[in-house]
């Protein structure tokens, strides 16, 4: 029979967060080439996870599924209404302005109010009624990001946005997009070639083989995560593992 010390331990552990997107058997074919082979996926609400793999492994297909953007699939699929998705190429709109991009999906008149709200988040409110050809790429790819949180989404899909951006602009998107997780306390997805992207931003890394999840690594790092720390490193070499980059020098996967 359970002490009281014990039942007050049950009662105050917390419980695992519920599945945002809950993922069964899914397999995906194109002509004779079997992409995703009945593959199993959770992600948990507000769990960051950042999905590597070779090039070519399926990564984009898997999002491209969860995005509602592909439905030629067998397998069982469950993800949030509100949920959005950001590419490497921002694919803004050129004929509209910036701040019209940003409110392009949603329901109503446009709300310019909103999309400066939104821009201001990502720091550049002041390109609103710019065209979005004078943009950097490093600004693009801020109202792209922009233009996925308007919505308050319960899923963020990025399929490697920062794979386009200089070093410099990227470790800086990177933080931005770290931060804005934590604000919004949304699920990411985010696919990535860049093993120490995804170990810095992470609560977990999955590493797609052979059309499964065929590795995961949680991440119990504390944050902000230091590439000096020697679990990072051990952590880092066991993905590379994974990837099939032995001695790892560079942190693409492929
Ligand atoms: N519409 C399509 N028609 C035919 N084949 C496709 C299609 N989309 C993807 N594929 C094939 O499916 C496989 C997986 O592609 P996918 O883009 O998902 O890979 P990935 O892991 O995201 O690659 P990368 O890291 O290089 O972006 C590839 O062999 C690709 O050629």
């Amino acid at each position: 029979m359970a002490t009281g010390i014990q039942r007050n331990l049950t009662a105050i552990r917390p419980s695992a967060p519920p599945s945002v997107v809950t993922v069964r058997g899914l397999s995906r074919r194109f002509g004779e080439r079997i992409v995703l082979k009945d593959l199993d996926l959770d992600i948990r609400v507000g769990e960051f996870v950042a999905l590597l793999g070779a090039s070519g492994c399926g990564k984009s297909t898997l999002l491209r599924v969860l995005a509602d953007l592909d439905r030629e699939i067998s397998g069982a699929v469950e993800v949030p209404l509100r949920r959005s998705v950001a590419f490497q190429v921002p694919r803004l709109m050129p004929w509209k302005r910036v701040w019209r991009n940003v409110v392009l999906g949603l329901p109503g008149s446009p709300d310019k109010a909103r999309a400066i709200a939104a821009l201001d988040e990502v720091g550049i409110s002041h390109r609103a009624d710019q065209w979005p050809k004078v943009l950097s790429g490093g600004e693009a790819q801020r109202v792209s990001l922009a233009r996925a949180l308007v919505c308050e989404p319960d899923l963020l899909l990025l399929d490697e946005p920062f794979a386009a951006l200089d070093a410099l602009t990227r470790i800086k998107a990177q933080e931005l997009v770290g931060d804005l997780w934590q604000r919004h306390g949304c699920a990411v997805l985010l696919v990535t070639h860049d093993v120490e992207e995804a170990l810095l931003l992470s609560d977990r890394v999955l590493v797609m083989k052979d059309g499964i999840i065929a590795h995961e690594e949680r991440i119990v790092l504390e944050r902000p995560r230091d590439v000096a720390d020697p679990e990072f490193a051990a952590l880092r070499g066991r993905l590379l593992g994974w990837l099939g980059v032995r001695h790892g020098r560079h942190d693409a996967a492929a």
